[in-house]
């Protein structure tokens, strides 16, 4: 399975914790918000997108402090700030997908 495409249906099978923002598994990005704890049972809507927006830049500064992970985000229009990852090596395997989506759980699921 091409690796943007697992880590796509990893996201999916986690819809409390990872937004997607666009749906598409032909997509050659990965477009997301991760979810914290305390915004799980919020109703989406652009508060709640201004809040996940602003959990994003705390979690990648995380991840280079610690040295694990390096994800890009940005804005986009009206769209707060979101993860937006790029799977170009073809050495990437399953588990680095999977430590990718278990370190952001990690790092993000109390902020
Ligand atoms: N000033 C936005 C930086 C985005 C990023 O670190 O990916």
């Amino acid at each position: 399975m091409e690796m943007n495409e697992y880590l796509m249906a990893r996201m999916r099978s986690l819809p409390e914790k990872f937004h997607i923002i666009v749906d598409d598994p032909e997509y050659v990005n990965a477009c997301f918000w991760y979810v914290p704890k305390r915004l799980r049972s919020m109703r989406h809507n652009s508060e709640r997108e201004h809040l996940l927006g602003e959990v994003t830049p705390i979690i990648k500064q995380k991840m280079m402090e610690k040295g694990t992970l390096m994800i890009g985000y940005q804005p986009q229009g009206d769209i707060p700030n979101f993860f937006r990852n790029i799977i170009s090596n073809p050495a990437v395997k399953k588990a680095d997908v999977d430590f990718l989506v278990s370190e952001i759980d990690r790092i993000g699921e109390d902020l």
